[in-house]
């Protein structure tokens, strides 16, 4: 790399990301992502943590031969079929990487029970075989932040000299702070002899809310790549946010004077593609990405912004690939019109989708006043989520409630034959749910249930989410409608179907799935 001050976007939606409580997304789910991380301009995607399971490898292995541009990684315990089995995925890859790492602080070297010494030679080791099977290799001592700085130096010489060419310095427990993390970095550039023969790396976690401010102060010290993940997806309180230590860099270029590859205009597209796959929906007042960033409700905001948007816009939504040319979309608009909403809201879509999104987008346009872009997204979602050749489908929803009693007339599509049951509950959402297990009986448990309004109004859109486990699979179903009883059923069939397909893929035989459905 020529420019001194060009930062590598390193993501990890699809590994650390994922790894956040019920954030498992399916195969499609993470080519998808992948590809949009790839067109976006990510230099470098962790892909997923190969040796984990079958599913990982194939789904590392299959983003490895699609892509384009980016680096393709995955990761690996310091061990050596670890290491073989990432190589195994990555090596499709135009340009693959191997990511080993091990807990170097002193809490963590008491888990795999090895003293300072036997860690050292263990990481010379891992370090070497990895090199040798490619000549891209990253290198992390865990909870780096909590190390003693000479043991930490003394490792990353010892992963250097064994090849490796990114050293990446996380702080595992979102221990840090702001000064201390570029203490850390720049005290290993001064110390660490062949440091300026590799790129420090930062990865930082949100659990005391300074990921963005730590990851940023790394780079000021003299960290070249950031790991970090869409929305800030991760685990506990979650990863630096991509959008937020990019976006940072760009607004505030004055004092970062930082570049990176990223297309900040394709930010909100995969944003709202991460957090529906995911299932985590973002909070409204999330930095760049939350549905308020760029919203004034306050007269005198409201005056500022109209007599001079910079009063209280620090940029341009069109920057994230916020639409700004409102296309007002009603009953009457056409497929032309709808097909150029979408594509300013960041939706490729092809003739057919087109179609069946045209047929719904009409439908919520007679029982709405006004359609939103929210609405828009809410049912491209909603589309992508439900289709027609799903398993288990809703036919027809009749619902009493009321202080009488609630009650619910469900009839259901299960692979091609129609079922219809009466059930009732205790509120009308259980009534359903309750239905919806007489004609399909399982055993899952529901994590999660979410409701959320996408626009304001009594006719407002509901998206609902659901998360549902069984022998620990973890699968999310979400729906949009104006009726959130009818919602709330169709995630939660969503997310039966997910785990229908979960079930066949881990070998779980097609008798089971039909036995549960008789
Ligand atoms: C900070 C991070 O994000 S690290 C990444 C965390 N991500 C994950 O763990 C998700 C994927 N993990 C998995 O699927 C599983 O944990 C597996 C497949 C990797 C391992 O499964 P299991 O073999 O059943 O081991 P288990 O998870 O119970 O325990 C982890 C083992 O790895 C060892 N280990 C943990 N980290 C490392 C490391 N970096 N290098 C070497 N060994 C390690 C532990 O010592 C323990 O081995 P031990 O029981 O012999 O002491
Ligand atoms: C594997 C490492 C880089 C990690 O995810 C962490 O330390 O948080």
């Amino acid at each position: 790399m020529t420019d001194k001050n060009r930062v590598v976007i390193f993501d990890t939606t699809l590994r650390d990301g994922e790894q956040s409580p019920g954030a498992t997304m399916s195969h499609a789910e993470k080519l998808e992502i992948a590809q949009m991380l790839d067109e976006m301009g990510v230099d470098i995607i962790e892909a997923g943590f190969p040796i984990a399971s079958e599913g990982d490898f194939a789904a590392v292995s299959e983003i490895a031969k699609q892509a384009q541009n980016s680096v393709i990684c995955g990761l690996a315990r310091a061990q050596i079929p670890d290491i073989d089995r990432c190589w195994e995925a990555v090596k499709h890859a135009r340009r693959p990487r191997i990511h080993t790492f091990i807990g170097t602080s002193p809490l963590h070297r008491a888990i795999p029970n090895l003293d300072m010494d036997q860690m050292a030679e263990r990481i010379e080791q891992t370090v070497t075989h990895a090199r040798n099977l490619c000549d891209n290799v990253q290198w992390s001592p865990m909870d780096a932040t909590r190390t003693e700085h000479d043991y930490l130096c003394r490792v990353v010489e010892i992963a250097i000299k064994a090849g490796a060419t990114t050293i990446n310095i996380p702080d595992t427990v979102g221990y840090t702070a702001p000064r201390e993390s570029a203490a850390l970095i720049a005290m290993l550039l001064e110390r660490v002899p062949g440091a300026d023969e590799v790129i420090f790396a930062t990865h930082c976690h949100n659990d005391l809310g300074m990921a963005t401010a730590n990851s940023l102060a790394a780079v000021e010290a003299g960290a070249r790549q950031i790991e970090c993940t869409i929305n800030g997806l991760g685990e506990r309180a979650g990863n630096t946010a991509l959008e937020e230590v990019v976006m940072a860099m760009k607004v505030r270029h004055d004092i970062m004077p930082f570049t990176t590859g990223i297309d900040t205009t394709k930010i909100m597209a995969i944003s709202r593609r991460v957090a529906q796959v995911s299932g985590f929906v973002v909070q409204p007042n999330k930095a760049i990405v939350g549905k308020n960033a760029f919203l004034h409700e306050s007269g005198i905001h409201q005056d500022g912004v109209l007599k001079n948007v910079e009063t209280f816009e620090i940029m341009r939504p069109a920057d994230i690939g916020l639409n700004e040319n409102n296309i007002a979309m009603g009953k009457h608009s056409g497929r032309a019109a709808l097909r150029a909403k979408l594509a300013d809201l960041g939706f490729e879509v092809g003739d057919n989708q087109l179609k069946d999104i045209f047929v719904r987008f009409k439908a919520l346009a007679d029982r709405k006043k006004e359609v939103y872009d929210e609405d828009i997204v809410a049912l491209v979602q909603d589309a992508s989520a439900n289709t027609e050749d799903d398993h288990l489908q809703v036919k027809h929803l009749r619902v009493v409630c009321g202080s009488d009693g609630q009650s619910a007339d469900l009839t259901m599509v299960v692979d091609g034959e129609e079922r219809t049951v009466h059930a009732t509950g205790d509120g009308p959402v259980d009534a359903c749910f309750n239905a919806v297990k007489q004609i399909f009986p399982h055993n899952a448990r529901l994590k999660l249930y979410q409701v959320h309004a996408v626009t304001e109004g009594t006719d407002a859109q509901a998206t609902v989410s659901v998360r549902m486990e069984e022998d620990g699979r973890i699968v999310n179903g979400q729906a949009a409608d104006t009726d959130t009883i009818l919602a709330s059923v169709k995630a939660y069939v969503g997310a039966l179907n997910h785990l229908i397909v979960r079930r066949q893929r881990a070998g779980k035989d097609d008798k089971q799935i039909s036995m549960y459905s008789h």
